[in-house]
């Protein structure tokens, strides 16, 4: 069998907020196939071993492989155009560099690149290459998005039609989709966008004023990060920083939720310590949690996941933060939407 390849254009045909909020939700509900129990085989579950991290000659450039399996989960069918769910299991594997130079390059490229291979589930055949790159993109705000919903809109009454003030720190590729994400998923009264080029932060408060012209949503840029989140009531913070760009005394009081999804190297550090000291963490996979995160001191609750399936509640006028690593079940889940749709 010739594997199919499916280019960017392909791929950001088919990728919308439901379909892809939808696919990372079932990615991060099913359990973990070492927790799987025997007797209820309809049960979703995901098999997905630490990935591997390769350094291309030096720090800066990083070639990451991530395989990962989702059995009996529900997927969405973006054909029939209907939200119809059937039952699916997908194996597959991504691989994704991370080189950080290349933003300076000219013409300027991605700092991350990604391929999604998918196998036949019956004879381990390559089925198809699919760009992934969006769907990085595409699913690690999906995956902050599901978290927001299920560990802050569920303390209130109006659930997902609370009006929230937003935050963005950080406006590059993680920060874009953040924002796009969070804005056609829930009702964002006020968005306030910083980066530390302004002129990124200016480009999405464009992007943002004609998507939403017709909406009463406020857009602001911000000169500090500072200034961004002293009102904000969910924060989405994806950078590079080796630095915390935020601290606790920075936040408003009671209700506040983080996304926090980048810092490089290290998978924390753009937030301080004093956030951390005060938060109830909770994070993708604690099974990449365990090698990730080993250095970060915090009170690690458990996985979105978890809250998901148990109908979890956190507490109202909590600070809460959702550790985002990246998991391969994510783009597993997704590129197959993506595979079935075409
Ligand atoms: N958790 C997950 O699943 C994933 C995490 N990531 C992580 O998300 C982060 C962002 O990735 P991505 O958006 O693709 O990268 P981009 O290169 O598109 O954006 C990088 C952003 O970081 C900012 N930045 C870099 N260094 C600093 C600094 N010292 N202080 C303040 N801001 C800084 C840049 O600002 P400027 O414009 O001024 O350069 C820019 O806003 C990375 O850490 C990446 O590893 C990425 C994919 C998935
Ligand atoms: O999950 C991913 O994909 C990535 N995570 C960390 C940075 C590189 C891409």
């Amino acid at each position: 069998m010739i594997p199919k390849y499916i280019d960017s254009v392909q791929v950001k045909e088919i990728l919308t907020w439901p379909l892809v909020n939808a696919a990372v939700e079932e990615a991060l509900k099913a359990i973990d196939y070492s927790e799987r129990d025997a007797a209820n085989s309809e049960q979703s579950y995901k098999q997905q071993p630490s990935r591997t991290i390769t350094t291309g000659g030096n720090a800066s450039k990083l070639l990451l492989t991530m395989p990962g399996y989702v059995g009996n989960y529900n997927a969405l069918n973006a054909k029939t155009n209907n939200d119809q769910l059937h039952c699916s299991s997908t194996l597959a594997c991504k691989v994704v560099t991370s080189f950080t130079n290349n933003q300076n390059l000219q013409p300027p490229l991605p700092n991350i690149l990604a391929n999604v291979l998918l196998f036949d589930i019956n004879t381990g055949e390559l089925q198809c290459i699919m760009e992934g790159t969006q769907i990085t993109a595409w699913r690690t705000a999906a995956a902050s998005i599901v978290a927001t919903k299920y560990l802050y809109m569920k303390r209130f009454p109006q659930q997902f039609q609370t009006p929230i003030k937003l935050a963005i720190i950080g406006c590059g590729v993680q920060g874009q989709s953040h924002a796009l994400g969070m804005c056609a998923t829930f009702n964002v009264s006020e968005i306030y966008l910083w980066n530390r080029t302004q002129s990124k932060a200016d480009d999405l408060a464009l992007k943002l004023q004609k998507l939403y012209l017709q909406n009463s949503m406020k857009i602001f840029v911000t000169k500090t990060p500072a200034e961004a989140v002293r009102e904000a009531a969910v924060i989405c913070i994806g950078t590079y920083s080796p630095n915390a760009l935020i601290n606790y005394d920075m936040l408003k009081s009671g209700d506040v939720h983080i996304n926090t999804v980048g810092a490089g190297a290290v998978h924390f550090g753009e937030v301080s310590q004093d956030i951390y000291d005060n938060a109830v963490v909770y994070v993708d996979s604690l099974i990449n949690a365990r090698t990730e995160l080993k250095d970060l001191k915090a009170n690690i609750i458990g996985e979105i996941g978890q809250v998901i399936r148990e109908d979890r509640r956190t507490e109202n006028k909590c600070l809460t933060i959702y550790q985002s690593l990246g998991m391969a079940a994510e783009d597993a889940t997704v590129a197959q939407a993506v595979y079935n749709a075409l």
